[in-house]
């Protein structure tokens, strides 16, 4: 197991030795550490029933750890929920969309740990959701029923949510799924605009080909911490291979012209979204598709 190093300046993420049994007794998560910093996009990735949504209930505070700690900025669970210093932006399947609430509602949520019981908003309060739904632009949707809004929509709508709450480590839940290219490009433009600004990005996919594109960590699960750290130690080949088993396709071309013409051996793994493409030592070829092709154009230079 890595040895975790933690900071003083903030929002640090530390998970150390973390167990969760349900009372059911199955054990979900075993002895589970890592150590995230400030300004960085955060992959959880894992097989379905890995631990993933145990993991993030614990870091909100909703599950309790049988053993190990959570903190935040060095803090107990207990006091980062009164600092509202987590966001978290749910899985679809999470919501009832029926619930009778406006989209300017359910963003005004955000708000409510800044307010008094009597959760009166103030002129303040009215602003930051004005702010968070224009920076998502779902200013014009803001009395539409959130029900009645396209997958993408929504997913903006509780991304606004954080926003407006001021969380400076947001969990997202599965964010790309049902959602259209252009809306995956305006969502990770602002995911890494928040990492400019600090934030901890941790967010939990199954799409593995978006991974090496926008995060520059990686978490892996199975019931404990497999690996992580940076994007291109964690994303090998032999890493997959362990968090995922039989569960990927994987192709294998020894004498590859995929992407070079002296014949190495390429390997490919997909969850049937993007391809991974290794190479001999078993680490990514390329992170994402602006250093595919230029690694294309390099090797067709060498080749004239
Ligand atoms: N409330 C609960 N009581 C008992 N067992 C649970 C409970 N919630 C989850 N589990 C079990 O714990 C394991 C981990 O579940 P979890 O939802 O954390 O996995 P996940 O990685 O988020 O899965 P998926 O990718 O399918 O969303 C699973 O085997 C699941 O059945």
């Amino acid at each position: 197991m890595k040895e975790i190093a933690t900071q003083e300046v903030g929002p640090s993420l530390t998970v150390e030795n973390v167990s969760v049994i349900y009372p059911n007794g199955h054990q979900a998560l075993h002895n589970a550490s890592f150590h995230l910093d400030s300004g960085t996009i955060c992959a959880l990735v894992g097989v379905n029933g890995s631990g993933k949504s145990t993991l993030f209930k614990s870091i909100m505070g909703f599950v309790k750890p049988t053993a190990g700690t959570v903190r935040i900025n060095q803090l107990p669970v207990g006091e980062v929920l009164k600092q509202h210093l987590v966001a978290y932006v749910p899985q679809s399947e999470d919501v009832d969309w029926q619930f009778p609430v406006s989209v300017w509602d359910v963003v005004m949520m955000g708000r409510y740990g800044a307010m008094n019981f009597l959760r009166i908003p103030r002129a303040v309060d009215k602003r930051k959701v004005e702010e968070s739904l224009k920076r998502v632009s779902m200013w014009d949707f803001r009395d539409r029923q959130i029900g009645e809004l396209s997958g993408g929509q929504k997913k903006r709508v509780f991304l606004a949510r954080a926003l407006a709450q001021g969380g400076r480590v947001i969990l997202l839940d599965e964010p790309f799924t049902g959602v259209d290219v252009k809306t995956e490009q305006s969502i990770t433009t602002l995911l890494r605009e928040l990492r400019e600004s600090g934030c901890i990005i941790f967010v939990s996919t199954h799409n593995l080909g978006s991974v090496p594109e926008f995060c520059d960590q990686v978490v892996l699960i199975n019931r404990t911490v497999l690996d992580y750290g940076k994007t291109e130690d964690v994303f090998t080949a032999q890493n997959l291979a362990l968090a995922f088993g039989g569960a990927l396709r994987e192709f294998q071309f020894e004498q590859s012209t995929i992407q070079d013409h002296d014949g190495r051996m390429v390997r490919v793994m997909s969850d049937d979204e993007r391809p991974l493409v290794f190479g001999k030592d078993g680490h990514l070829e390329y992170m994402d598709r602006g250093q595919h092709e230029e690694l294309l154009r390099k090797r067709s230079e060498e080749h004239e």
